[in-house]
């Protein structure tokens, strides 16, 4: 498993903290999956007041706040501020959207905040496309992540770009890589886990699922099994058709 920041995650799975039904239930997803780490927007969350931060806590997993609804880059940097303050960490999910309707990165204005943090000490895992020049100068300015968009935030599209991940992830083999957003079902997240990236992080599968627990547990086992086929070094597709039993001679009849 990659390395984040000098931190090694036991489990492939970043799990967000918004829109379960209970807390109670939250918790349960959260000890079903047996996520690392648990992303809290600090504007969405962050009026919940202390019961929900002790809750958040309480779960024993790496906390990474995000920036969750910030259209600019001036309310992302403030907005990692106060949740640098808040969690004590300088791990900060760098959301800087771009478009209201896809919710999708603003590329300018993620360069312009991750350039200002990284001078401030922040670890910034950047909401990205699966721009490969963007990539690079994200990680020019100091960034040890990428944590590309399988698909729009809450749509659970799945990886909507298999051609670009593809690429991103071929262009940079030892930059971790995160696929962030937009995954529906644990087959998305079995195949960007078999497509070599490092972890996926998703929120609405789990917490919109009519039984949020039993998601959570579905998209460990489907994250887990796309690692384990990574590892394995996967058979390459065929177009023709080959026996797989081998025939030694012909049968005598
Ligand atoms: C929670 C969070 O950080 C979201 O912005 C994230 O990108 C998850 O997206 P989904 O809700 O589509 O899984």
């Amino acid at each position: 498993m990659r390395d984040f920041y000098g931190v090694t995650l036991d489990t492939p799975l970043m799990l967000g903290t918004a829109q379960y039904p209970s807390p109670a239930i939250m918790a349960a997803a959260f000890r079903a999956s047996g996520a690392s780490v648990a992303t809290v927007s600090l504007r969405r969350e962050g009026g919940q007041g202390q019961a929900f931060g002790a809750l958040i806590r309480d779960l024993g997993v790496r906390i990474l706040p995000n920036t969750a609804g910030c259209y600019s880059a001036r309310e992302a940097i403030t907005t990692a501020h106060m949740a640098r303050e808040l969690f004590g960490t300088n791990w900060i999910k760098l959301e800087v959207i771009g478009h209201a309707d896809t919710l999708q990165p603003d590329p300018f204005g993620l360069l312009d905040a991750a350039t200002v943090l990284i001078a401030e000490g922040f670890e910034v895992f950047p909401y990205t496309t699966e721009d490969q020049v963007l990539a690079q100068r994200l990680l020019e300015a100091g960034c040890r992540v990428l944590m590309p968009w399988g698909a729009p935030i809450g749509s659970g599209l799945g990886l909507n770009n298999r051609y670009g991940l593809k690429t991103l992830r071929a262009a940079f083999p030892d930059v971790p890589m995160v696929v962030d957003a937009g995954l529906g079902m644990p087959s998305h997240a079995a195949e960007a886990m078999e497509m070599g990236f490092d972890a996926v992080l998703l929120n609405t599968a789990v917490a919109q699922a009519g039984d949020p627990v039993a998601m959570a547990r579905g998209f460990a086992l489907a994250a887990q099994a796309g690692a384990l086929a990574h590892a394995a070094d996967p058979m390459a597709p065929r177009d023709m058709a080959a026996p797989s039993t081998p025939v030694i001679g012909k049968a005598w009849l």
